[in-house]
């Protein structure tokens, strides 16, 4: 890859933000201000073993990716939260073709409460999940206190997102299809900006890219393993009154990595269902209305998509 396709991101150690280290908070405001991407370190916190917890995961639905589709459409619901979601379903990275992943979601509303949408054959490792979904939004939810404490707004950000409130926060493990395969079905990821408050996102392959608004061209986001990459989406750009970027990417296949498959993970904090912002087209909504628009935008074809700034929240690629 060439040194000037690669986006140059910020590393942030999450012991230092947890410890309110105000040098690496002042890290943490200028990546989300400028880039809205960043690299994490959970090492040296005391939730180090969150990695462990995520790669054991990951192992594990590596594994049930494998089985055969009729038993993964088991667990296809009809819903964008919950569930197995097969490739094709969404408009993918090329111009009229799908997307070419398959994702499984667990909500954590409905996971902490039955696991229900977990296969059953992981029933045995509940533990695992549970470990790398409550990680995951203990680390989210630490990021957002530091970024309430560097920009004081009236509410802090922590409180849209309490434990008494319904939210759409859910983990996802995905499965990119083999780029020589059949491509019929999809291709990649499309440009999006996440819809929610932030992303916790842990993969050990090349194809995440990032827009760069300063000389409109895409970037790609080099795994680094052992780190994880947050990002800002939406909510929390909409939240911050458009001071945080909630940044432009995309998953694109990856030349000389045709026969393989790429596997990542995410987690996404959204905020309580009831909390209004103004968007990008200048109108109040309510943060379960945001989630159904965008998954609305996701799924339509890409001329639908140009028609408005839901998708690319105004952000400059079409
Ligand atoms: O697979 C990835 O690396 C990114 C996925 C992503 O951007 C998303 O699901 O919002
Ligand atoms: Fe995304």
């Amino acid at each position: 890859m060439d040194k000037t396709d690669i986006a140059h991101l910020e590393v942030l150690s999450f012991a230092k933000l947890a410890s309110k280290d105000q040098t690496e908070l002042n890290k943490l405001l200028e990546a989300c201000r400028k880039q809205g991407f960043f690299y994490l370190d959970l090492a040296g916190s005391n939730v180090s073993h969150g990695l462990h917890q995520r790669l054991k995961a990951l192992s594990l639905m590596k594994d049930w990716f494998d089985r055969p589709d009729e038993e993964k459409m088991k667990l296809h619901k009809d819903s964008v939260t919950n569930g197995y979601k097969p490739p094709g379903t969404l408009s993918g990275v090329v111009k009229h073709m799908k997307d070419g992943f398959e994702n499984i979601k667990l909500p954590r509303d409905n996971f902490l409460g039955t696991g229900d949408s977990l296969p059953e054959v992981f029933k045995n490792d509940k533990e695992v999940f549970r470990d790398d979904l409550e990680i995951s939004h203990g680390v989210t939810l630490t990021i957002l206190s530091c970024l309430s404490d560097l920009l004081q707004p009236p509410v802090r950000l922590e409180d849209y997102h309490q434990e008494n409130m319904s939210s759409q926060s859910t983990m996802m493990y995905f499965r990119y299809a083999k780029q020589c395969a059949d491509k019929s079905s999809g291709v990649g990821h499309n440009m999006h900006t996440d819809l929610g408050t932030l992303t916790l996102l842990y993969c050990e392959q090349w194809g995440l890219q990032v827009y760069a608004q300063a000389t409109d061209s895409w970037k790609y986001v080099q795994p680094r393993p052992g780190l994880y990459v947050v990002n800002v989406g939406d909510a929390l750009r909409f939240l911050s009154g458009n001071d945080l970027l909630s940044a432009l990417h995309r998953v694109v296949p990856v030349p000389g990595h045709e026969s393989e498959y790429r596997y990542s993970t995410a987690y996404f904090l959204r905020p309580g269902n009831e909390t209004e912002f103004r968007t990008s087209e200048n109108t109040v909504v309510s943060a379960l209305n945001w989630h159904d628009q965008k998954y609305n935008v996701f799924k339509a074809a890409h001329v639908e998509q140009e028609k408005n700034t839901i998708l690319t929240g105004g952000i400059g690629a079409f």
